[in-house]
């Protein structure tokens, strides 16, 4: 299968946050492809990649980058995909320096803003722009959400019968 999502990100250090993307698009069976692509290290490489990306058959990309995070915003301006952009921590600055430099587009250069180091959401919220088209997916999410639901039950039951073993406890759910 050719990748229809590119996971870009500014250096191979953002790989340990990035990868989470990945696992999710694996989740759903999404075929993506990974690169190290920097702005400011390698701008031709760069422009070439967001300038291709839709023509070798990329739907979305995700651009995860760490500190003056200009790497989603520059392909932003050169590819007319959805891009996801994703602040990677950095040791200084908790990430705020990333999820600065990448939340505040000017108008007419979108980035859709996942949390710092939110790269799963990044593969979520891909996986939910290739579902708007596709059946199958769409249906697979809802199956997934339906699981997420399960799993929120279930622990508020949990949580509930030991609060009730402590003599409190009660909740609207049974
Ligand atoms: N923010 C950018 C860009 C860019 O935006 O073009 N290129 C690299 N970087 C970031 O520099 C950090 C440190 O990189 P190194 O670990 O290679 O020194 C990484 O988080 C990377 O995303």
């Amino acid at each position: 299968m050719s990748p229809v999502v590119g996971i870009v990100m500014g250096s191979d250090s953002d790989w340990p946050v990035m990868e989470a993307a990945a696992k999710a698009l694996d989740e759903f069976e999404i075929a993506y492809e990974v690169d190290v692509v920097s702005a400011h290290r390698m701008p031709r490489e760069m422009v070439a990649y967001g300038e291709q990306a839709a023509d070798r058959g990329l739907k979305v990309i995700i651009a995860g980058a760490g500190g003056a995070a200009h790497l989603p915003g520059m392909l932003a301006s050169v590819t007319p995909l959805p891009v996801i952009g994703v602040p990677v921590p950095l040791k200084y600055l908790d990430g705020m320096d990333s999820l600065l430099s990448i939340v505040q587009m000017p108008a007419g250069v979108p980035v859709a803003t996942v949390s710092v180091a939110g790269a799963r959401n990044a593969g979520l919220l891909a996986a939910r722009v290739l579902a708007a088209h596709d059946e199958e997916l769409l249906g697979r999410m809802r199956d997934f959400q339906q699981e997420l639901n399960d799993q929120a039950t279930e622990k508020g039951k949990r949580l509930r019968a030991k609060a009730e073993g402590t003599g409190g406890g009660f909740g609207f759910g049974n």
